[in-house]
């Protein structure tokens, strides 16, 4: 079997045990290509294990995971993959040139073009120091350092959590953008539902370190007669009524 015919990530009795007790088990899972996924669940649910899991910054302590067919060997991502967090590591020293440039030496499927095409639609200015940004144009360098390395697999761990709702709303509008013209797989987290029901098709619910729904939000909603977000929102309900 080719490389491409591999799913972006598959999971099989997946579980992450830390010294204060699990925050991942049994988690059996399947990220389909090309599709905008929603990782969603409550604080603590285990989104954040999952996505280390899947860089190969975290082991599993049972079970298996490929990302593209393949074992993260926690010697460095996947090449494929792109991960973007809150935190996004950028030098406040550095020009947004100068980022760029470091993209370029650190990706060998480096698509400088392309990175500087996405700085441009953002009106970042490539001179600014990236520490004198605005935390909406910082998010728009960090996406295109992201995308830029042309990954098939992009993984966003909160990342628009410092943005106000406008920002929000044009990151997230452009990132799909792009995902849907270069058949990327995004795995989305974010505790704004209403947001990811605009743009994700399929849906990965955590709750207390297990995978308790996953699949196609379409056939989701014809299944149980509600949106992604009430769906969600009433899983976690149920959670803690329980
Ligand atoms: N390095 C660590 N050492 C010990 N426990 C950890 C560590 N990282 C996470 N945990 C615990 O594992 C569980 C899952 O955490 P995780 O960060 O994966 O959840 P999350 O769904 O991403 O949460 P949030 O929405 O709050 O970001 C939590 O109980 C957390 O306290």
């Amino acid at each position: 079997m080719s490389q491409r015919e591999h799913p972006p990530v598959v999971a099989e009795d997946l579980g992450k045990k830390y010294t204060r007790g699990w925050a991942l088990r049994d988690c059996a899972l399947e990220i389909p290509a090309g599709r905008v996924v929603a990782l969603v669940g409550p604080n603590g649910a285990g989104k954040s294990t999952l996505m280390g899991m899947i860089t190969g910054l975290l082991r599993p302590t049972t079970g298996r995971i490929a990302v593209f067919g393949d074992v993260p060997n926690g010697r460095g991502m996947h090449r494929s993959v792109a991960f973007l967090t809150q935190a996004k590591p950028l030098y406040p020293q550095f020009t947004v040139t100068e980022t760029l440039r470091y993209g370029q030496r650190a990706n060998p499927g480096w698509d400088q073009a392309y990175a500087e095409e996405l700085v441009r639609k953002a009106q970042v200015p490539f001179a600014a120091k990236v520490g004198t940004l605005s935390g909406g144009q910082r998010t728009r360098v960090a996406l295109a350092l992201a995308l830029g390395k042309r990954p098939r697999l992009l993984m966003l761990d909160e990342p628009l959590a410092d943005l106000d709702p406008l920002a929000r709303e044009t990151v997230l509008q452009t990132l799909v953008e792009e995902a849907r013209a270069h058949g990327i797989t995004v795995l989305l987290s974010s505790h704004v539902l209403a947001e990811l029901e605009n743009v994700c098709d399929h849906l990965v619910l955590l709750t207390s370190g297990r995978v308790r729904l996953a699949g196609d939000v379409d056939q989701l909603m014809r299944q149980h007669g509600r949106g992604l977000s009430e769906l969600a929102l009433a899983y976690m309900r149920s959670e803690v009524a329980a």
